[in-house]
């Protein structure tokens, strides 16, 4: 047979295929929003065309839906259902829960990482994990824990990097920043390692890499065109799969050696009070090497681009939004600088903007479950035993009918409610949840993110620590909006890079904490400023007294500013031109002299090295000169004082008191 029958039969076999399938496709009237289905194909052309931005193109679908459920169907009849409904979320999540898991091609895929982990698994092995990880993330001993954790890496790591950053003015890419801590955070919770990947050179951690690229290929593995493709790789031991082989066995002896260290550990410990989630698996009887692996790495999992993924859009919608965040701040700043439990449960403004935040950028945009046999969602949809049923948090948070017309702007007030017996209003907030099934940030029903509360407590601490210190300035130009992407979690693309700007309510302190080094100084100025009021005084009522007379030295006298009064109170913030405008009429109130000698021995008669001649051309020059000098402290005192110039203007003002009062070199001579 040649080409050309063989091409004509087989077109005599597939075009009424071709119209039988097409008939077929069309009588299931698909809904309008849906992209256009072929046969065989389905909706692949659409599906591959938007595969960069799955998530922004598949809420587009829900959004414009009038069931807000779409149905994409893939190559040979694959289907998956997407929905938004807070009713078919509540259906499959929890209402037929058991009829709704995880799924065999989900666990296999993911099998080589996270193995039997509370991730990957269903039915009772999920039960039993589940039972134990709630009782251990109860715990009162956890959750201090927990938090100094947290409060050591924002303290020690995060705000000296963030610190160095503003003192340069360098660009830093905040995501990369977060990730780490929030790598460094889950690894020392989970199994007491402390992996260093938030370090000022931003170094390659070695167990983060290994984590990283175990996770990024094990995830692609539900990319891959042919799914069958990574089992032959597998099979192989090429590319990829070698790499992820590699890397799993390297975390698992990595897991082991720690393990084995922990049982060591325990046998002398007679507290758990800080202690990470591995050693109570072991301490509370769970020994078995495998067991406690599994679930180790699945938290690391849970909790390492989920918090930081939140931050990372938290700090953008600030940046743009700068009234809700001098509300933050100003909740905060009520709080203690290392605030205790109480008070971050009591930041409900923070909690509701963190909440809102995470409305339009959910750190799991898109989750699901599989059909376990035939059913009818709420709205009508109709599933088939093995179908894919996905709720749609990123989608969920942009619908008119759940968030109102104003679903766009980022309103922590949506969360939030005065408190008050509904007449009296004390003024404060309080917050108000959303039901879990409209709101399924962090999943809803029996299987619900156990680490919710955690991941609160950690972010509240991280926005306090940061907040109170720095305004987070994102680098790119005005009006340029950050891209979201997600791979299982969200991310920004090409990273977030930011200037940290020391915040303008803490700017003084910052500074006056890092000019503590300055207080000698201050101290001696001000004395020295007394000196040579005493010094002025004296120099008037004694060697000046006849000069006094003299018009023009009475002149020079009125607008030097010799007010004591006035110019001696620094602790005030006079600046040396206004104690200037303020002298004019210091000559009354001049303080009366007790005659003393000035410190350091100098006679009324003598400045530095000078010897007073008392004439009228002498007498107006070291006035001049008196007054230049007080000035100049004055100003130097004030500087100090104020911490704005202080850093720079102390280091100057430095050099000149020492010249000054160590060598006695009168001030004019030095400028
Ligand atoms: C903003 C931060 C977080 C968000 C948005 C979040 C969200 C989620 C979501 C959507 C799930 C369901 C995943 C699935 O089953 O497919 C989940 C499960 C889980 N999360 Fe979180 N999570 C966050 C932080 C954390 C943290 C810090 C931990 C603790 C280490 C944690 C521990 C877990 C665990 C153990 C599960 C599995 C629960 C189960 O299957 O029974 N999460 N989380």
């Amino acid at each position: 047979m040649s080409i050309i029958e063989l091409l004509a039969s087989l077109s005599l076999l597939l075009v009424p295929l071709f119209f039988y399938l097409t008939r077929n496709s069309r009588s299931r009237a698909p809904s309008k929003s849906n992209p256009k289905s072929y046969p065989l194909i389905g909706s692949s052309v659409a599906i591959f065309a938007n595969r960069n931005r799955t998530t922004q193109w598949t809420s587009d679908l829900i959004q414009s839906s009038p069931t807000v459920t779409v149905v994409l169907r893939r190559f040979l009849d694959d289907t998956r259902v997407f929905t938004g409904n807070p009713a078919n979320v509540q259906h499959i999540l929890k209402t037929k829960f058991y009829d709704y898991e995880k799924g065999s091609k989900s666990r296999q895929t993911l099998f080589d990482f996270l193995g039997n982990g509370i991730f990957n698994i269903d039915g009772d092995s999920w039960k039993f994990q589940r039972q134990v990880s709630s009782h251990e993330f109860n715990t009162k001993s956890l959750r201090k824990f927990v938090e100094t954790v947290v409060d050591t890496e924002v303290s020690q790591r995060l705000i000296p990097i963030l610190s160095t950053a503003a003192a340069n003015n360098t660009v830093l890419d905040l995501q990369d920043i977060l990730q780490r801590f929030a790598f460094d955070n889950i690894c020392k919770i989970a199994f007491g390692h402390d992996p260093a990947y938030l370090l000022p050179d931003l170094p390659e951690a070695e167990f983060a890499k290994t984590f990283d690229d175990a996770a990024k290929i094990s995830s692609g593995r539900f990319a891959t065109v042919l799914p069958f493709l990574w089992k032959i790789k597998r099979f192989l031991n090429i590319g990829s799969e070698k790499r992820l082989k590699e890397a799993c066995s390297d975390l698992r002896e990595f897991a082991r050696n720690i393990i084995k260290e922990k049982k060591q550990e325990l046998r002398n410990k007679p507290s758990l009070e800080t202690v990470d989630l591995l050693s109570r698996f072991l301490n509370s009887g769970h020994s078995d090497e495998d067991f406690v692996t599994d679930i180790v790495i699945s938290f690391i999992l849970a909790g390492r681009d989920t918090t930081s993924a939140a931050l990372t859009w938290y700090f953008w919608l600030l940046s743009q939004n700068p009234e809700i965040e001098k509300e933050i701040l100003r909740e905060i700043k009520d709080k203690s600088e290392s605030p205790v439990y109480e008070e971050v449960k009591d930041m409900v403004y923070t909690h509701a903007s963190l909440c809102e935040s995470m409305r339009l950028y959910p750190p799991v945009p898109i989750d699901g479950k599989v059909a376990l046999r035939d059913d009818v969602l709420p709205d009508g949809t109709v599933i088939k035993k093995g179908m894919r049923v996905l709720y749609h948090p990123y989608a969920m948070g942009r619908l008119e009918m759940l968030w109102g017309p104003d679903w766009e702007e980022f309103k922590p007030d949506r969360w939030l409610q005065r408190a008050g017996d509904g007449v009296s209003n004390d003024g404060k907030w309080s917050f108000v949840g959303r039901d879990p099934y409209s709101y399924p940030v962090f999943q809803a029903g029996p299987r619900i993110c156990l680490g919710k509360d955690m991941a609160f407590l950690q972010m509240k601490r991280v926005v306090a620590g940061i907040l109170r210190r720095f305004k987070v300035v994102p680098a790119a130009e005005d009006g340029v909006e950050p891209v979201f992407v997600s791979f299982a979690t969200s991310k920004m693309e090409g990273g977030f890079p930011v200037r940290e700007v020391l915040s303008d309510d803490e700017k003084p302190a910052c500074v006056k904490s890092s000019l503590s080094g300055y207080e000698d100084e201050k101290l001696l100025i001000s004395q020295r400023l007394k000196v040579l009021e005493r010094k002025l005084h004296q120099f008037a009522s004694h060697g000046g007294l006849p000069f006094m007379a003299n018009s023009d030295c009475s002149e020079e006298a009125a607008h030097g500013g010799l007010n004591a009064g006035e110019s001696l109170d620094y602790e005030g913030s006079q600046t040396a031109e206004q104690t200037g405008e303020d002298n004019s009429s210091m000559q009354g109130d001049s303080p009366v002299s007790n005659g003393s000698l000035p410190a350091h021995g100098m006679s009324s008669a003598s400045f530095g090295k000078h010897q007073v001649v008392a004439t009228n051309e002498n007498l107006n020059g070291r006035l001049e000169a008196l007054e230049f000098d007080r000035n100049f402290l004055e100003h130097a005192f004030n500087s100090l004082q104020s911490g704005k110039e202080g850093l720079q203007f102390g280091a100057f003002i430095y050099l000149f008191i020492y010249i000054y009062i160590v060598l006695r070199v009168p001030i004019e001579e030095i400028v």
